[in-house]
């Protein structure tokens, strides 16, 4: 099997961004905001990208890039991904928050060469904590029927919570700022900073 059949792309960007104080996904890191940075830099290792959203947010429904909206089951990243899963449902879903300002080509060629699909999951930790971060991960086809169960059963949609607990590959970034999550001004202005040095 090679690593990228039947392996699609899907930023992440239905958020509130209600810390942010801003939509996240319309913050600029690079040459353009940064689900459309994402969704062009993880299109290259995927046959299918799409921006996953509320059905709400048109200025990026309306964008050009190829869309998931959100179904009103649940709320929150795992219920952007399930969408998706529902859409393409043989599909495996390479996943990147729009909120990871760090994250770059590198980062996600490792993760895709670094996928085991007989996993539920191939799921970045930082080498500090050691926890998934499962918002960049590789959610297999049966890990996200297992999810869905998971949320069916417990009533829980914490996607880590899910994880915790399941047959998963965990890999380490190069250094763990890549995995660097950006959730208020202060984080936007310093990781800012970091790229224009
Ligand atoms: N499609 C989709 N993505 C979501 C949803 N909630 C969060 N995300 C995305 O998941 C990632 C992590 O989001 P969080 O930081 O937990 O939540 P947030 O709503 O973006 O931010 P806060 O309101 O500050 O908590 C970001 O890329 C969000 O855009 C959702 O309901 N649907």
């Amino acid at each position: 099997m090679h690593l990228t059949d039947n392996l699609y792309g899907l930023v992440l960007a239905g958020g509130k961004s209600s810390r942010m104080g801003q939509d996240k996904s319309e913050l600029q890191y690079y040459r353009t905001n940064h689900r459309t940075y994402l969704y062009h830099t993880i299109r290259e290792f995927c046959p299918r990208t799409f921006v996953s959203c509320r059905g709400d947010q048109t200025h990026i429904t309306k964008s050009g890039l190829d869309v998931i909206t959100d179904n009103a089951l649940y709320k929150g990243p795992l219920n952007g991904i399930l969408s998706a899963h529902h859409v393409y449902p043989e599909a495996s879903w390479l996943v990147v928050a729009v909120d990871l300002p760090h994250v770059h080509e590198d980062t996600i060629k490792k993760l895709v060469e670094n996928r085991d699909p007989n996993k539920l999951a191939t799921v970045y930790a930082t080498r500090e904590s050691e926890m998934p971060e499962p918002l960049i991960a590789i959610w297999e086809q049966k890990g996200l029927k297992a999810a869905e169960k998971f949320i069916r059963e417990t009533g829980k949609s914490c996607p880590r919570k899910f994880l915790m607990n399941e047959d998963i590959k965990q890999i380490f970034p190069e250094n763990d700022l890549e995995l660097f999550n950006a959730n208020y001004p202060e984080d936007y202005k310093l990781a800012k900073s970091r790229i224009s040095h």
